[in-house]
């Protein structure tokens, strides 16, 4: 699914009224219909609602929702927001002509005294949306600081007041903190940013009808994760199919004290339908290994602690996943710089791997083609640097991507996979109960042995990640995120499989 642009949705929106055609009143009043639809799912008649409207068309959605709900039974107190001598946009001044006389409705301009809230009142913030051109000063400032420390839940009409969409937010900008942000077709860029996303709370995309020959036709290079794409990246399994069939893995890693790492990426490369899985451990993880994982088949490395050789051959294996638990010696450090001067088959680097890789930029330049990384935040910027805001690292992740050729998995939220062709999807699954040790390596065990099953090196990205997500998520439904571990991913991988078949 396309993320737009705030430019483009602004040019959804003219579309939409000039092709379908509708009037652009008639599209707020959809936008509010589909808002006061999630109120009304959510809240019963009995909570009281307090609207704070700016003068845009932002806040002509807030007013057309605060009508919508009153009608339905609702109690509803509008606020109208306003610095003296600001324009309203015409949506907007229809919209509060026609407001029902029995909402009580006031104004506030600057030096106004913050109205008293009622117990257990939800806020809708409609001051400003996609239109934002600058931070919020004045009374708008004002407002927001109110409502961030009035202790309400606050839902935000399609991004929370103060948010730039596609740009970074200024450090010390005044936004609305929303618990809930419900946003019109397709969220936001900045909802999918770790700085920019903490201040949307949980978001809802609510869709308004935006014509749908213009999201076809509209050019993007960030894309959000659908279910029923993914589903689409799934191989369903041949009946005469043998163990071959489904390609044969290696992993490498492991090192003393480490061993764990690797026995969770094994145990879930697995889980993820490989063929044959042979893994390359220092000798003091033989026994370990042996035992915790008797599906696998061990090579030793001539090193007791940790990997310092090759051991196989390059072309027994579909895929060849390296990093878990690997530690960063330099006889490491030169194994790898020999490994990749082999022909190889397609690569996963994860963790010390991407360390030795940062800190060796020779090393980095012989990365072979199509390999996928999979850093997190703080891995990534021993790649790539230091990015000063959520926006510039998207950047980063771009030009990474294309001067090494490699596809790189951002780990996050919502993890972000960068593409040598520029592009961006951005992972739809997942939750904070897999910031967990572990996590990573059982991630690196699914994407080696998917790509060791024959896909390229996207679709293991996507279904990778995507799957990954979708086994936390079934996970912490059962027993909680402040519990979920690690091999509990693994645990719900195969529901997680079902459960998108089956979707
Ligand atoms: N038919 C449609 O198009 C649909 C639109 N929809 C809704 O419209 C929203 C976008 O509407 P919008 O473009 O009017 O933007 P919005 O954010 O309400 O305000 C812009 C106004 O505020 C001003 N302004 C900006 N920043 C400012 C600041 N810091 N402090 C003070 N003023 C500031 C700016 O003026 P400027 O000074 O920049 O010229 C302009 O006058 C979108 O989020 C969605 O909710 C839905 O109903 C679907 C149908
Ligand atoms: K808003």
């Amino acid at each position: 699914m396309k993320i737009l642009t705030a430019a483009q949705t602004r040019e959804a929106d003219a579309y939409t009224i000039q092709q379908e055609p509708v009037s652009s009143l008639d599209l707020m009043e959809r936008a509010a219909a589909a808002l006061v639809a999630w109120l009304r799912q959510r809240y019963s008649a009995q909570v009281p609602f307090v609207f704070f409207c700016g003068p845009g068309n932002n806040g002509g959605d807030g007013l057309a929702a605060a009508r919508l709900l009153f009608q339905a039974g609702y109690e509803v107190q509008v606020f109208l927001v306003e610095e003296a001598g600001q324009c309203k946009s015409q949506d907007f001044t229809q919209n509060l002509q026609r407001l029902p006389s029995e909402i009580s409705t006031h104004t506030l301009q600057a030096g106004f005294g913050f109205p008293e809230m009622e117990f257990g009142a939800i806020v809708v913030d409609a001051l400003f949306g996609s239109g934002l051109s600058r931070p919020l000063q004045g009374v708008y400032a004002q407002v927001a600081e109110e409502i961030n420390q009035a202790g309400v839940t606050v839902v935000a009409v399609d991004v929370p007041s103060g948010l730039f969409t596609d740009a970074p937010t200024p450090e010390d900008a005044v936004v609305v903190q929303a618990t809930y942000t419900v946003t019109f077709e397709r969220p936001k860029l900045a909802f999918l940013l770790p700085k920019s996303g903490a201040w949307v709370g949980e978001w809802h995309a609510v869709p308004i009808g935006l014509h749908p020959e213009f999201l076809q036709q509209v050019a993007t290079p960030y894309q959000l994760l659908t279910n029923a794409y993914v589903k689409s990246l799934l191989k369903a399994r041949q009946k005469y199919a043998h163990k071959g069939t489904y390609g044969h893995a290696l992993l490498i890693g492991g090192s003393y004290g480490k061993m764990g790492a690797l026995v969770l990426a094994a145990k879930a490369a697995l889980r993820a339908g490989i063929g044959l899985l042979t893994v390359q451990i220092p000798q003091v993880g033989y026994s370990i290994v042996q035992t915790a994982v008797p599906e696998a088949m061990a090579l030793t490395d001539a090193h007791e602690l940790h990997f310092t050789r090759f051991m196989g051959q390059p072309e027994t294996y579909e895929c060849i996943g390296i990093g878990p638990g690997l530690g960063q010696a330099e006889d490491t450090r030169l194994a790898l710089e020999n490994l990749f001067r082999q022909h190889l088959p397609p690569l996963v680097l994860d963790a010390d791997a991407l360390n030795l890789l940062a800190a060796d930029r020779t090393l980095l330049r012989t990365l072979p083609q199509d390999t996928i990384l999979t850093p997190h935040l703080k891995e990534f910027e021993r790649l790539a640097g230091p990015a000063t805001d959520d926006f510039h690292r998207l950047q980063l992740l771009q030009s990474f991507c294309q001067e090494h050729r490699c596809y790189v998995v951002l780990k996050g939220a919502h993890s972000c996979v960068g593409t040598p062709t520029g592009d961006f999807y951005f992972n739809t699954t997942g939750n904070p109960g897999m910031a967990t040790g572990g996590s990573g390596d059982v991630l690196t065990g699914i994407l080696t042995a998917l790509r060791a099953q024959g896909h390229s090196a996207l679709e293991t990205c996507l279904l990778g990640v995507y799957l990954h997500g979708l086994a936390g998520d079934l996970a912490a439904k059962e027993m909680g995120q402040a519990s979920l571990i690690a091999s509990d991913l693994t645990t719900y991988l195969g529901k997680a499989f079902l459960a998108l078949e089956a979707s």
